[in-house]
């Protein structure tokens, strides 16, 4: 699923829009390649198990502006797990997965997060946790309010889904996009000469919380 073009740097070229790098992480069989693929290629289906990593880019159009995200599939078999450090740096975005339906993946996405930590200063990387498989509710094991007092005791971004039924997978994506321009813009402000701009603007409040 590579593409052809180099993934490892944000590289502004002028009339294009930004590019950043969002990575996917969480415990095997959370849904990560699915919830790529419908958001990418707007499709679900059966997927094997990722090996090593998957890339997929897509521009996300924001109204007044736009975003390229390079989106980066990691394995989450454990036998992949020093790999998957590589694929890591340089990261922009990452959305911590889990499965509502899977206790230990929740605690699994929590490591996730200390290993990222580990790598990247809290608050350089815009993270979302995402609580993915909504459509089997009956079978849930890690509650809404489990997710999102998680999410707002580290202040990340969080919502659930369902890549399977096309459930909040879009804004999914378009809310760490508008998270990522809006950290972009307050850095522009801080440079010498640029107009200040509102840092009350902006999704990512709202997003804290689900609509489920
Ligand atoms: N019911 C349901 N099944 C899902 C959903 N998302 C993914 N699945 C299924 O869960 C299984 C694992 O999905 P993947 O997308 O391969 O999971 P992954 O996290 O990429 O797995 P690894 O590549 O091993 O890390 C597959 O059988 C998917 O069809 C969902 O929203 N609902």
């Amino acid at each position: 699923m590579a593409q052809a073009d180099s993934p490892f740097q944000p590289r502004p070229v002028p009339g294009q829009p930004s590019v950043s790098k969002l990575v996917l992480l969480g415990s095997g069989s959370v849904g990560k390649s699915s919830l790529a693929l419908r958001y990418v290629k707007h499709d679900f289906k059966s997927v094997v198990p990722t090996v090593g990593c998957a890339f997929f880019t897509k521009v996300v159009d924001l109204g007044a502006s736009s975003l390229k995200l390079e989106i980066w599939d990691t394995a989450g078999q454990e036998k992949y797990h020093s790999v998957c450090h590589l694929y890591f740096r340089g990261a922009n975005a990452a959305l911590l997965v889990y499965d509502i339906t899977q206790k230990d993946s929740f605690h699994k996405a929590q490591q996730w997060l200390a290993e990222l930590e580990k790598e990247h200063p809290v608050g350089e990387v815009v993270v979302m946790l995402v609580g993915n498989k909504t459509d089997l509710g009956e079978q849930r094991e890690v509650t809404l309010q489990e997710g999102k007092e998680f999410a707002e005791s580290k202040n990340l971004l969080f919502m659930e889904t369902s890549a399977k039924l096309n459930d909040q997978v879009s804004e999914v994506f378009s809310t760490v996009a508008q998270e990522l321009l809006r950290r972009e813009k307050v850095r522009k402000s801080h440079t010498p000469g640029n107009e200040a701009v509102d840092l009350n603007e902006g999704p990512a409040r709202q997003a804290r919380c689900c609509a489920h």
